[in-house]
């Protein structure tokens, strides 16, 4: 482990100055594409501007066969394009394949100055954690770059599970964390075959009455715990946590519980598979318009934030105030983005205000 007092030195001479502070940028949604398919690579152009993070994928879902085009692909597509407030993220290959060494030494090398974030896979602990970081700063260095890439790990191992905390703490790089629930499934032995989302056999079943009723069931979230420990790790590291994929992409309905559980939990964006799942992320992780008007409302009469006071029947304090400003600033980090969500927030506001 790094001494506190080093914690924030550049590992490599040269190398930008490591953040001090994850920024916060809108990241709704990691729209997923695969550099070497050419009608998604095709589709790019016309999808950045729709989405808050671009993401050229290396890993799974690249066939074994397409691993090098898939990294060419993305290093054409990241040196034409300007993507404006978009961001371009990379999911390298995991680091004990035969791909990840290549996939860092050229993407740095040749459009470092596009990536914003690099999303590492599988995991383990801290020691993955500070493989990267050095050889990123190495790789920064030579490439000249300015600012620093961040780290962005997939908790989809028992062991990173279990390490969780160390590894959203392991560097300054380290930008969040999303879950992954199919690696998470399969290596836990959980047995389910879906890519997220819930599962009819975990449920709960109502007491029996005494007599032959039908008892009703409840089906329970599969993932609560593994998300609620991932927000835990990130809230205390001050990194950001994501839902991962969602896997059914046809249900989009299912698809929008498991993110709004996620938002609701602490998660501030998950992955977009497919076109469909842009609007759906888009919808549950910007805050609705009313809670932001009560947000608002809540804080303006809290005033300095201390003391208690009661709006429509409900008692508001400092802890309150905090809750309404987790709102409030989300609301505003995304308006700034989005010309039609700034207006909706600033109508519903003004119509809260006006009933005063
Ligand atoms: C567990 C994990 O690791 S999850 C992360 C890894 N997985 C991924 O990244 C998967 C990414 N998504 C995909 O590969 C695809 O969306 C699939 C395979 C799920 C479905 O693909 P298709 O069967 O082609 O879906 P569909 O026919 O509905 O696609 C409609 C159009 O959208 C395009 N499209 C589909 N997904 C995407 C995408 N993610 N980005 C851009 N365009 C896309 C298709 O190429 C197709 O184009 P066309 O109209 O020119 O033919
Ligand atoms: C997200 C991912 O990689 C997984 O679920 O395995
Ligand atoms: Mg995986």
């Amino acid at each position: 482990m790094r001494s506190p007092k080093d914690f924030f030195r550049p590992l490599a001479v040269g190398a930008p100055q490591p953040v001090r502070e994850v920024p916060f940028r809108p990241s709704r949604m990691i729209h997923f594409f695969d550099p070497s398919n050419p009608k998604m690579a095709a589709k790019v152009p016309d999808i950045a501007p729709t989405v808050d993070v671009l993401l050229g994928n290396l890993e799974d879902a690249v066939a074994a066969d397409r691993k090098e085009a898939a990294r060419a692909g993305l290093v054409e597509i990241a040196a034409k394009a300007d993507f404006g407030d978009t961001q371009l993220w990379t999911r390298i290959n995991s680091l004990d394949s035969p791909w990840a060494l290549d996939d860092l030494l050229t993407l740095v090398g040749a459009v470092g100055h596009k990536l914003d974030v690099v999303m590492v896979p599988k995991v383990e602990g801290a020691q993955d954690i500070h493989y990267v970081d050095r050889l990123l700063a190495q790789l920064e260095a030579k490439a000249g770059l300015e600012r620093p890439i961040l780290v962005h790990a997939i908790l989809e191992t028992p062991s990173g599970m279990a390490n969780v905390e160390e590894i959203a703490g392991a560097s300054p790089r380290m930008q969040g964390i999303s879950l992954g629930p199919a690696d998470l499934a399969a290596s836990r032995r959980m047995k389910t075959t879906r890519v997220g989302g819930g599962h009819p056999g975990y449920l709960v079943r109502q007491d029996p009455s005494g007599d032959d009723a039908p008892r009703a069931t409840f089906q329970q979230d599969l993932w609560h715990y593994t998300v609620a420990r991932m927000v835990d790790a990130c809230a205390a590291h001050g990194i950001l946590p994501y839902y991962g994929p969602f896997g059914d992409i046809k249900d989009t309905l299912a698809c929008e519980d498991q993110f709004r559980n996620a938002f609701l939990l602490g998660c501030v964006g998950a992955w977009s598979l497919h076109p469909v799942q842009i609007a759906v992320a888009k919808r549950v992780f910007s805050p609705e318009p009313g809670e932001v008007a009560w947000a608002r409302r809540v804080m303006a009469a809290m005033g300095d934030g201390t003391g208690a006071v009661m709006i429509d029947g409900k008692m508001q304090d400092d802890a309150t105030f905090k809750q309404c400003r987790v709102v409030a600033e989300l609301a505003d980090a995304l308006a700034a983005r989005d010309p039609e969500l700034r207006a909706a927030y600033d109508a519903a506001t003004t119509a809260v205000l006006d009933q005063e």
